[in-house]
């Protein structure tokens, strides 16, 4: 091969190192206790606008053009504060949304000990997986320096029920 070539193999490798994504994923799957209650007021036609819950999981996808000095994405064990906060959301609470017609019920509710209401912008699975998007993606750009991307959260009610949220 000559010089010409080489110099031209070397750039196409370059410019592929350059747009090489690596992936690294975490789950706190149905196992985890996060045992939370919630209603969609908006869904008003269903019985989804009663109170129910399930024992939500959480699966992260995060990304990184650069691994760090031990080869990794993201640590698997770094992660035990976003931990701790899906727990504190989620974990024997109850979620309502800031606009419930029924919020002053839930508060009064939660005065009295019988709930650990969650006042989220929204409710719904795609609305979770939103609004835990937002906080984690802080958490990642801050704790890798901006090294580490969060590309999407799937939040699961269920093994048949999902959704997911991800920011180009
Ligand atoms: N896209 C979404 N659809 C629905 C959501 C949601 O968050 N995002 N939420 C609900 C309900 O709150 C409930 O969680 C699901 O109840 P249901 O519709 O009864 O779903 P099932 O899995 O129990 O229904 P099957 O018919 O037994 O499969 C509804 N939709």
């Amino acid at each position: 091969m000559d010089i010409a070539s080489l110099a031209h193999e070397e750039a196409n490798d370059q410019a592929r190192t350059r747009r090489a994504v690596y992936r690294s994923t975490k789950t706190y799957d149905h196992n985890e206790g996060l045992s939370c209650c919630f209603r969609q007021w908006r869904a008003f036609e269903s019985h989804c606008h009663l109170i129910h819950g399930y024992a939500l999981a959480f699966r992260f996808v995060f990304a990184t053009h650069e691994l760090d000095e031990r080869n990794w994405c993201m640590d698997f064990g770094g992660l035990k504060p976003i931990r701790a906060w899906l727990h504190d959301v989620f974990d024997h609470t109850l979620v309502v949304a800031k606009d419930d017609p029924h919020l002053a019920d839930f508060e009064a509710l939660a005065l009295k000990g019988l709930a650990s209401v969650r006042i989220l912008p929204n409710v719904g699975c795609e609305a979770t997986a939103q609004y835990v998007f937002d906080y984690v993606a802080g958490y990642v750009s801050q704790d890798t320096a901006g090294r580490v991307w969060l590309e999407s959260v799937e939040v699961s009610e269920h093994g048949g029920n999902s959704a997911i949220y991800e920011r180009p």
